[in-house]
């Protein structure tokens, strides 16, 4: 950009050989000087962020490690507000030049139930459409974000549970718990998003099996497939061997790594920036139909009989 400004405000006064030579003079400079000016710019500018009720995110000043703590009792339910205040934690990263997040749960038990019950029941269309579109925006903040994540994953993680933990880019899960991406046995079908998330994970085959069959993996199962990346017995031992993920990163280009990652991942990203709309209208027209809500109600009454 520097040099198109450079381009275009000389070009009344100096020859096509001087803007040339002057052309060529800054590019090296810059990009002699691209790593200090790179490793010189997010050395300052960790925050303490306004407490939200529903996410709280605490920034080590020493690591520049931020954890984001979802909490939303009982069951980390993804509302609208509770995507609302991640969504905003995500830019407040993303502006602050962290070094790396970790997502976790205050829920002694469950990461998160996945989304909200509530928002999926008998919708209005108006704040369904507001809570679907945070939910994209999440997605695109989560899995897009230029610096490194990690989910300690210290309960159940259902359906919309596991697609935050595997939208990270590692996962230590604690025993005894369940992970899957459930939603074909509540008779939905998984957004692309979701469906690409799960492909990143694990292998093409275990995604496909995974998703058909909606299943919900033990910790140790998760692992077996590569759904997680590690086993921790407590929740604090799961955010120290996300730390440590995190930490091999000092030692790596922040440039290089989050250019790396966006590549990796940009495929994924503009499927759905370019069909955001149309994903819209395919999840509400098959959310309204009568035996999606019948089901859903279903499912509903059987969570709280239990
Ligand atoms: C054909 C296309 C259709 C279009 C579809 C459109 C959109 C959908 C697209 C994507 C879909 C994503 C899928 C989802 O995320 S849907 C949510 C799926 N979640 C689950 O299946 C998990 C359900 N919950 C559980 O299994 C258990 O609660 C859990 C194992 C997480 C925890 O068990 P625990 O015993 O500790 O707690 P409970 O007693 O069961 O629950 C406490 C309390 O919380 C309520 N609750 C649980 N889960 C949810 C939820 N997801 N939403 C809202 N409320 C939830 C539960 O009912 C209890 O309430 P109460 O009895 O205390 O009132």
């Amino acid at each position: 950009m520097l040099l198109t400004l450079f381009e275009s405000h000389t070009h009344f006064f100096l020859s096509m050989f001087q803007k040339m030579i002057l052309t060529k003079i800054i590019s090296n400079t810059l990009s002699l000087h691209k790593k200090q000016l790179i490793e010189w710019l997010p050395a300052v500018r960790y925050f303490s962020s306004p407490t939200n009720p529903l996410v709280n995110v605490d920034v080590n000043d020493k690591s520049g490690i931020a954890v984001v703590t979802m909490n939303r009792k009982p069951v980390n339910g993804l509302s609208l507000e509770l995507f609302e205040a991640m969504s905003k934690a995500l830019d407040d990263l993303e502006n602050n030049r962290i070094r790396g997040a970790i997502l976790t749960s205050s829920c002694p038990t469950v990461f998160s139930a996945g989304l909200d019950l509530n928002e999926l029941y008998q919708p209005d269309k108006k704040r369904f459409k507001a809570f679907w579109t945070t939910f994209q925006d999440v997605w695109l903040k989560l899995y897009g974000s230029s610096f490194p994540t990690a989910a300690a994953i210290n309960g159940h993680a259902p359906a919309g549970g596991c697609f935050l933990a595997i939208s990270c880019e590692y996962r230590v899960m604690c025993p005894d718990y369940k992970i899957g991406l459930n939603e074909t046995r509540l008779g939905i079908i998984a957004p692309i998003f979701l469906r690409a998330s799960m492909r990143n994970t694990v292998s093409n085959r275990e995604a496909e099996k995974a998703l058909t069959l909606g299943t919900l993996y033990s910790t140790e199962d998760a692992l077996k497939i590569g759904l997680i990346d590690e086993i921790a017995i407590y929740k604090v031992k799961a955010i120290e061997r996300c730390e440590n993920f995190l930490a091999q990163f000092n030692n790596v280009s922040s440039i290089a790594r989050s250019f790396t990652k966006r590549s990796l991942r940009q495929k994924d990203l503009e499927e759905l920036e370019n069909c955001r709309e149309e994903d819209f209208n395919i999840f509400w027209s098959n959310l309204i139909e009568p035996s999606v809500q019948k089901q859903i109600g279903d499912y509903m009454q059987s969570l709280k009989k239990k």
